[in-house]
């Protein structure tokens, strides 16, 4: 794989074929993915949908019933949890309460048996990286969740692991400082160039912090790419519907030539996009056209639209006023009285329709991407 820069990077993970199957049940189905030195991958999903086992069988946890994972180049399944140069942060911080933020970050250097003489300044050093300098003589109840959560980062990372594994550590954190702390992440993440996984379900803080999202469902990986990839180019309709807000509407085959396809609805033609190359639509079969709220415009009148390729009237249905957004649903008649989920991202300068408003919206038939149903 290369990098911005052009020069390859070393593959520090490769999954191959890897399956987990418990009592019959397949809670990680076969996936495979190459993961370069120095990125930060994302595994997202929804609950069940296998990402913690997937953590859990790189960790070493737990064996994988099938496959194999390599790291750094050498097949670890032999290899038990504590030998493999790992650093770990859960949801659960599991930090020492009896001791201070120091002894706490100290604690991987003294298992490690590491010169005593050189810890202090190793620990001071990781204390200033996640910005806790000053704090090391703190006990933990003594610091915010904010700063427990940087405790917990500077003793994954103090001995310099091949490999830095995250479980939902930001889940149990409130909006604001879970926004910081991503942040935060990227940042510690992007100065060390520590190999990263981390795991959620959610898709902002995988939008926010990751070179790569794997997005999972039942247990398959659905999609890996980057962030604006994942997010302009879903693989398919669960990608597309689990990342941001996103429109179906479904409707019979028209025609699809190369990778333009025609869907009708009642008695309104939707051009659009073939979203799955390998498994494009077929004229005469069902499908459904996938369009974000964000790609419809909405105005008073159809004027307003003039230069989009499809305009249709509607009616408000429902107006939530989000502060940096507004969040309409509009019933659209020639639609069958489908409602569509639109935003209009300048709630400042704008007009708010109120419900029962007569309205005009619009779209370009390229940000229509048409998947099999
Ligand atoms: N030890 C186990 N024994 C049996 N089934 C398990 C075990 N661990 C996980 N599973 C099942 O495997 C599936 C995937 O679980 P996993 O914890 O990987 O999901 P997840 O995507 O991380 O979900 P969440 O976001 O809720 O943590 C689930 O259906 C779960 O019930």
């Amino acid at each position: 794989m290369q990098d911005v820069t052009g020069s390859a990077s070393p593959i520090a993970v490769s999954v191959r074929d890897v399956g987990m199957v418990y009592d019959g049940f397949h809670a990680v189905k076969s996936a495979s993915f190459d993961l370069p030195a120095g990125k930060f991958l994302t595994i997202l999903g929804p609950s069940g949908s296998g990402k913690t086992t997937l953590l859990r069988l790189i960790a070493g946890f737990q064996a994988p019933t099938s496959g194999e994972i390599v790291i750094n180049g050498k097949a670890v399944s032999a290899v038990p949890a504590h030998q493999r140069s790992i650093g770990m942060v859960f949801q659960k911080l599991a930090l020492f309460p009896h001791m201070t933020a120091a002894e706490n970050v100290a604690f991987p250097l003294k298992m490690r048996r590491q010169d005593a003489r050189t810890i202090p300044e190793r620990v001071e050093r990781y204390l200033d990286l996640v910005k806790l300098g000053g704090y090391g003589g703190r006990r933990i109840h003594e610091l915010s969740g904010g700063q427990q959560q940087r405790v917990a980062i500077a003793r994954a990372l103090v001995f310099e692991p091949d490999l830095l594994l995250l479980d939902e550590p930001l889940a149990a954190l409130d909006r604001k400082l879970r926004e910081e702390m991503q942040l935060e992440f990227r940042r510690i993440q992007r100065e060390l160039g520590v190999t990263t996984i981390n795991v959620t379900h959610d898709q902002r803080e995988a939008l926010v912090v990751s070179d790569e999202i794997i997005v999972m469902d039942a247990g398959e990986i659905q999609q890996k790419a980057q962030p604006t990839r994942t997010y302009r180019n879903p693989q398919n309709a669960f990608v597309a519907n689990f990342i941001g807000v996103t429109n179906f509407i479904s409707g019979a085959v028209r025609s699809v030539a190369g990778s333009n396809a025609v869907l009708a609805h009642s008695a309104v033609e939707i051009p659009g996009i073939v979203g799955d190359e390998r498994n494009p639509p077929r004229a005469g079969g069902q499908a459904s056209g996938a369009i974000r709220a964000e790609q419809i415009r909405i105005a008073a009148n159809a004027r307003s639209l003039s230069g989009l390729d499809i305009v249709l009237e509607g009616s408000i249905r429902d107006a939530i006023f989000e502060g940096e957004r507004i969040v309409y649903e509009v019933c659209v008649p020639a639609l069958a009285g489908e409602a569509l989920r639109v935003f209009d991202h300048d709630p400042v300068d704008h007009v708010q329709f109120e419900p029962g408003a007569a309205v005009s919206i619009g779209w370009n038939s390229r940000d229509v991407l048409v998947f099999n149903n």
